[in-house]
């Protein structure tokens, strides 16, 4: 069967999940960014859930890495091998001709540098893209999250991701004020396995300190109070041990990640031009992102920066859900530029 229209794909290489979402299917790949590799051979044992299912289970000759921290490739070689087998995905694992390959549209941190966008750029060219155009998260995450960017209104997004928190008010489809803290979900993670180590004694493996967040982590100090229980390694004998814990210690464990949350927030809200702060009075901000789904996440904002709170409609995928609208932008641009203008400075294509 011959297609005679290009594959479009959109991409979130988020430091925790990557995101694929293709032209006409919808999200085609929603998995963790974590890659198994067999260190002897260099050859690929897993990638996704299959890989992070391995954490800390895996024989000597397997390694299991993360290799995109902080919104930002750390290990070109090991994103690219994602990468590939991705494409090969995508394409049924056919070799397109050139008109046939596919044009991507990838979302990287707002204020990435150009070596950053670069090094992205390459990754995806190098898996046998046509055409690659970047954008940046905040914006994609906006559009996703169906804001109304390309009209006079400003708008204000916060996404919590698992390594970064970026927050920016956007306006006329450009970031008016934006900044980036490198704490996220993850760091949350981080927190309650140290919190537990230091008054249990404790290890806990990265997953069950996830699983704990998630089951009894509140971002409010008042919540009814519920408990679970963490199993890991005592250290005093070496032996596995279960505790119970409790959500107001699980907060206690996330306070500070979450004021410095509040910080960045208050920062840019101090940065946004008199003119717009009217449009945030009366529209709130958006949180988007994993981090978002974190319980009371909304009334503790609400509570502290008395404006109205919104969750974006699909939190975990609305900056490869703004990716694949951008690709309909980047479509039509080729023979609408006008309608299009505030997107076009915002894409940047590298094609040309
Ligand atoms: N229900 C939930 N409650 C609390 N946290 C959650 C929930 N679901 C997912 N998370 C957290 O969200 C984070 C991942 O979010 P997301 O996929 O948006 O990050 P990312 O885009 O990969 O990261 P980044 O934006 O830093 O590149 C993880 O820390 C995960 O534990």
């Amino acid at each position: 069967m011959f297609f005679t229209h290009n594959i479009g794909i959109g991409i979130d290489l988020g430091s925790t999940n990557i995101l694929l979402h293709q032209k006409g299917k919808g999200i085609i790949f929603q998995e963790p960014s974590v890659i198994a590799i067999n260190v002897e051979t260099n050859e690929v044992v897993a990638i996704g859930n299959e890989a992070k299912n391995m954490v800390g289970k895996t024989p000597k000759n397997v390694e299991v890495i993360n290799p995109i921290k902080n919104g930002v490739i750390s290990d070109y070689n090991r994103t690219a091998q994602i990468l590939k087998i991705l494409m090969k995905k995508v394409t049924n694992g056919s070799s397109l001709s050139s008109f046939r390959k596919p044009n991507v549209v990838i979302a990287a941190p707002t204020k990435s540098t150009p070596v950053e966008k670069r090094a992205m750029i390459d990754a995806v060219k190098n898996c046998g893209a046509k055409q690659v155009h970047i954008i940046e998260n905040t914006i994609s995450a906006a559009i996703g999250s169906e804001l109304k960017v390309d009209e006079p209104i400003a708008s204000m997004i916060v996404d919590i991701g698992g390594g970064t928190t970026e927050v920016a008010i956007i306006s006329y489809g450009g970031v008016v004020a934006c900044h980036t803290l490198k704490i996220g979900g993850d760091k949350f993670d981080e927190d309650i396995t140290q919190y537990i180590r230091k008054k249990y004694n404790l290890l806990i493996g990265q997953q069950t300190a996830e699983q704990i967040k998630i089951e009894i982590g509140f971002a409010t100090k008042n919540h009814d109070e519920i408990n679970c229980n963490a199993r890991g390694r005592y250290l005093v004998t070496g032996l596995p041990n279960t505790i119970t814990l409790s959500s107001k210690e699980v907060h206690d464990a996330m306070k500070e990640s979450l004021e410095q949350i509040l910080a960045t927030i208050r920062l840019t809200l101090e940065e946004c031009p008199p003119e717009l702060s009217g449009d945030i009075v009366d529209y709130g901000i958006t949180l988007t992102g994993g981090g978002a789904l974190l319980k009371g996440v909304q009334e503790w904002l609400s509570e502290e920066i008395h404006l109205p709170v919104n969750l974006a409609p699909s939190p975990l995928e609305s900056v490869v859900i703004g990716t694949g609208k951008a690709l309909g932008f980047v479509d039509k641009m080729k023979n609408d530029t006008a309608s299009l203008s505030y997107f076009k400075d915002k894409i940047q294509n590298t094609a040309n």
